[in-house]
């Protein structure tokens, strides 16, 4: 079974407006709530490729249980800690460009935390956890290192889809995925990446300190799967993009998903990308139709 982890989900909550006026009234063109929060992108594009998953994280109050009535009608099993405070809303505007606001989180008591490592210390030794996103503030910066010990201990993989010192401190156990963008390999590194060359440097130094897999995306300019022993490199489908929000989510769903139900990593990777432009050519996240339709369009050469 494939577990997504969401600590800080959200509503994600996109308003268009055509010509945003800063300080006057704006009326918005068309707006649309999503369940949001990367971990839950995941399962709802695991759930569109046929694989299975369970999310899991923390929900509360009218948002937390809007998001998980929404995934229960998309048939999707969740297994949510229910928390006191009120699950975040993200604002996601459109104005020809798209500006995000994030918020913080809710306030998570020890008690609440504890019921969730409680719950993963269930997991069987084939399972994967995809630990993703943003951690609420009142967790600790270092809540991911307690899932991954539980993950350690039960012999279940995980995939960790984090920036930073967070990233670094995971890549020693292992993880089965990471999948930062060509700008957060740089940050990672503290270094500015001029070429794809270096690109494959700073790729190869995420395997060599620990991680299986290195995927590296770089939005409208394809993708690099990093192996040991070889370096592909994906172009992305022609189309027109509507969202970029989850693409990136979608990629990591696309391609763990296939890793699971078929085992061929050069497949996931290139349903991971067309999963990623999928979303990123769809208004809300991309459905199986259109990923199957941008599968064919997606060469993987050795690079
Ligand atoms: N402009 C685009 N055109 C086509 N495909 C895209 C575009 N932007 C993103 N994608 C697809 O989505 C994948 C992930 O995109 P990106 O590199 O932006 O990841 P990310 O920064 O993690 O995304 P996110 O915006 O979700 O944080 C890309 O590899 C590609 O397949
Ligand atoms: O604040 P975080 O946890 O870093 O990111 C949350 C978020 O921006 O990520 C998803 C897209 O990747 C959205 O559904 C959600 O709103």
């Amino acid at each position: 079974m494939i577990y997504t982890v969401t600590l800080n989900p959200s509503i994600d909550y996109i308003v268009e407006v055509d010509d945003l006026k800063l300080g006057d009234l704006n009326r918005m063109k068309r707006d649309l709530k999503l369940p949001g929060g990367k971990g839950i992108n995941v399962s709802r594009i695991l759930n569109q490729l046929g694989a299975d998953s369970t999310a899991i994280g923390f929900l509360g109050g009218f948002t937390g249980r809007f998001i998980d009535d929404t995934l229960r009608e998309e048939s999707i099993k969740t297994d949510f800690v229910v928390i006191e405070d009120d699950t975040r809303i993200n604002i996601k505007l459109k104005h020809g460009d798209e500006t995000e606001i994030n918020g913080l989180g809710p306030a998570i008591h020890e008690h609440e935390a504890n019921a969730l490592v409680q719950k993963l210390s269930g997991l069987q030794k084939n399972d994967i956890v995809v630990l993703s996103g943003s951690i609420p503030p009142s967790l600790g910066g270092d809540f991911y290192s307690r899932l991954i010990r539980v993950c350690q201990q039960t012999g279940a993989e995980f995939v960790i889809d984090t920036t930073g010192e967070a990233l670094m401190k995971a890549l020693v156990h292992k993880p089965l995925l990471v999948k930062p963008n060509h700008h957060e390999l740089a940050e990672l590194f503290g270094v500015t990446i001029h070429s794809k060359e270096e690109i494959v440097t700073y790729g190869r130094k995420l395997l060599e300190a620990g991680a299986k897999n290195v995927l590296i995306s770089m939005a409208g300019e394809g993708a690099l799967f990093i192996t040991a022993d070889e370096v592909y490199h994906a172009n992305v489908p022609a189309g027109t993009v509507k969202n970029s929000v989850g693409a990136g989510d979608s990629m990591i769903a696309g391609f763990v998903g296939t890793l699971a139900l078929f085992g061929d990593p050069i497949e996931a990777f290139r349903t991971g990308v067309a999963s990623g432009s999928a979303t990123a050519f769809s208004d809300d996240l991309a459905t199986r139709e259109k990923i199957e339709q941008l599968r064919p369009q997606v060469t993987i050469s050795t690079w």
